[in-house]
């Protein structure tokens, strides 16, 4: 008897159609537009408009499909499964732009159309006639993205240099292009100008938020940890102002909605970007919840961040420009996944890795509140108690520390650190006093659960764990109390925090004071040193990362504790 097994995939997937030309090289056109489709987990279909005879170095020869052809292949792909969204690349000519215009005028798809006029390598792919017939094409387009040659070659747009234009005059070209052609969105791509960081900066300062400025994942959010300030190697890293970077102009009914910024990948790889950035944004828009009011946003930065990571990921093909990496997100999910930071500064990739968990560490209201003054006494009280026991073992950490080292330089530096601790204990204890909390009291008051939530876990670590994955557990508090008194400061300085009869101002010094940071300083180039001296491997990288959140969020638990006064 015939054995039978079922189809494991029973879901519909997104359904893509490309309407775009053939590059016997792969590189461009539908290859990679298919590449790109499978990669998002979306189907693929494909109508051809001509095939090409191309390689990396350059067309050799178009030869064109009769626009009938063209429609009857819509007509078969369209009234058997309709299309979530179509994208529309090389057309050829202008009887297929014509028919396609008839054919699209009859069916309410999305389409996302990207004019392909000029290959890499020079070639012209659309004649002068077609550009006119694109008119007709237009209207129906909700995602147009020129690049700016194309931008200029549509709109007549005069300008001395002819592509590398500035920030201001990219956005004018964007708008016009968006007014001129009636298509409903248009995202100018900035790959063939560079744009400095200044000038980015400026139009932020001066368009005080009338559009968003989208910054590449693990950019602007730096500027937002204020303890990397204290590391040597993070100074030394300019942020120059002069910095060439990579602008995209999204525009919708002539008024910017965006800018997109990000840094410009240094590859000849990149044949077929075009394509690859249409073909992302379709299957972007057909697999983003459209239910988020920043929908346009995530999905016009996954498939720019998606292409730019293609470029970044390619492979040698061939002797010109070679191709992208096309399909790397299908290959990124049967992996396990990669590091997403470069690990340099370390402390930067640990607070990046959760950037949300570490805010609500550093930013806690229990923080907020003390910064202001309104933090209820018994609530400071109860963490200044709880905090008398953390410092014990946090002491007793570092004391493991000095247990386990193997060079004299390890076992200075840890017991040095176990008796600053037991000297800041005395501070404490002073400190303590001020709030009529005696020694004897701080003794007998019982631990509570998420101090010994929290110290378990360091001991624990500390004990299992090599040196490196101690000074890891104890790495979040000393860190993010660097952190916490350097936010709070910068919070005075803008009204938003108070020093001003303050009950808690000499907290507040303290950990913003030059002592502390010093601490904080050698502990963060400590780190940093001791990953430079013997990077980790993925794995070993997976397990510090783990740790260090496990810290951030039970630190975060310890400020619960003080806030709802947690026994
Ligand atoms: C079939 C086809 N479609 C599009 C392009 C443009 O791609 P690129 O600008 O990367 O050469 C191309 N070269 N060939």
């Amino acid at each position: 008897m015939a054995s039978s097994s079922k189809s494991l995939e029973t879901k519909k997937r997104p359904h893509i159609l490309t309407i775009a030309g053939s590059d016997s090289s792969g590189g461009a056109g539908i290859q990679a537009d298919l590449k790109t489709i499978e990669a998002f987990g979306c189907y693929g279909s494909s109508v051809l408009t001509g095939l090409t005879a191309q390689n990396t170095k350059g067309v050799q020869g178009v030869h064109e499909v009769p626009a009938e052809f063209v429609t009857q292949q819509f007509k078969s792909v369209v009234t058997d499964d309709y299309p979530k969204c179509i994208k529309l690349g090389m057309l050829t000519n202008s009887s297929i732009i014509r028919a396609l215009a008839l054919e699209l005028k009859q069916w309410d798809t999305i389409n996302v159309l990207d004019p392909v006029m000029i290959s890499t390598s020079g070639h012209a792919l659309l004649p002068e006639d077609a550009i006119e017939a694109m008119k007709e094409l237009y209207p129906l387009v909700d995602y147009f993205t020129p690049n700016i040659p194309e931008a200029i070659k549509l709109t007549g747009y005069s300008t001395t240099s002819q592509s590398k234009l500035n920030l201001e005059q990219m956005i004018e070209l964007a708008k016009l292009t968006n007014t001129k052609t009636g298509a409903f969105t248009v995202l100018l791509k900035g790959g063939h100008t560079s744009i400095s960081r200044r000038e980015v900066l400026d139009i932020k300062n001066r368009e005080k938020g009338d559009y968003d400025i989208v910054w590449e994942e693990g950019d602007d959010d730096l500027d937002t940890i204020e303890v990397l300030s204290l590391y040597s190697a993070y100074k030394q890293i300019p942020k120059s102002e002069e910095e060439q970077l990579v602008v995209d102009v999204l525009v919708n009914k002539g008024e910017v909605v965006a800018l997109f910024v990000g840094k410009k990948i240094d590859s000849k790889n990149t044949h077929g970007t075009g394509c690859t950035l249409s073909t992302a944004i379709a299957c972007a828009y057909a697999t983003e919840s459209r239910e988020v009011p920043d929908f346009n946003l995530r999905m016009f930065k996954k498939a720019i961040s998606y292409t730019k990571t293609a470029i970044a990921s390619s492979y040698p093909f061939g002797q010109g420009h070679g191709p992208l990496n096309h399909a790397h997100l299908s290959v990124k999910r049967a992996l396990p996944p990669p590091t997403k930071y470069n690990p340099h500064p370390f402390v930067s990739h640990l607070i990046q890795s959760n950037l949300p968990l570490w805010k609500s560490y550093v930013k806690h209201p229990f923080v907020v509140q003390l910064g202001k003054g309104t933090l209820p006494k018994e609530c400071f009280e109860h963490y200044i108690k709880q905090d008398y026991h953390y410092l014990k073992h946090y002491a007793r950490a570092h004391a493991l520390g000095a247990y386990k080292a193997n060079s004299f330089e390890d076992i200075k530096a840890f017991t040095d650190i176990a008796g600053h601790i037991a000297r800041e204990s005395e501070m404490h204890v002073n400190y303590c006093k001020s709030f009529g909390i005696d020694l004897p009291t701080l003794e007998s008051t019982p631990e509570s659960a998420p101090c010994a939530a929290y110290a378990r876990y360091v001991i624990d670590i500390g004990t299992q764990g090599d040196i490196l994955d101690l000074y890891m557990s104890v790495a979040s508090c000393l860190i993010g109390y660097g952190e916490v008194g350097l936010w709070l400061q910068k919070q005075v300085e803008v009204g938003e925090a108070t020093l001003e009869g303050n009950l808690y101002r000499k907290w507040m010094e303290d950990y913003s004071g030059k002592d502390f940071l010093g601490a904080v300083e050698r502990g963060i180039e400590n780190l940093e040193r001791r990953i430079a001296e013997d990077p980790p491997t993925e794995a070993r990288l997976a397990r510090l990362t783990a740790i260090w959140h496990e810290c951030v969020r039970l630190e975060s638990a310890f400020w619960d504790m003080g806030l709802n006064l947690i026994k």
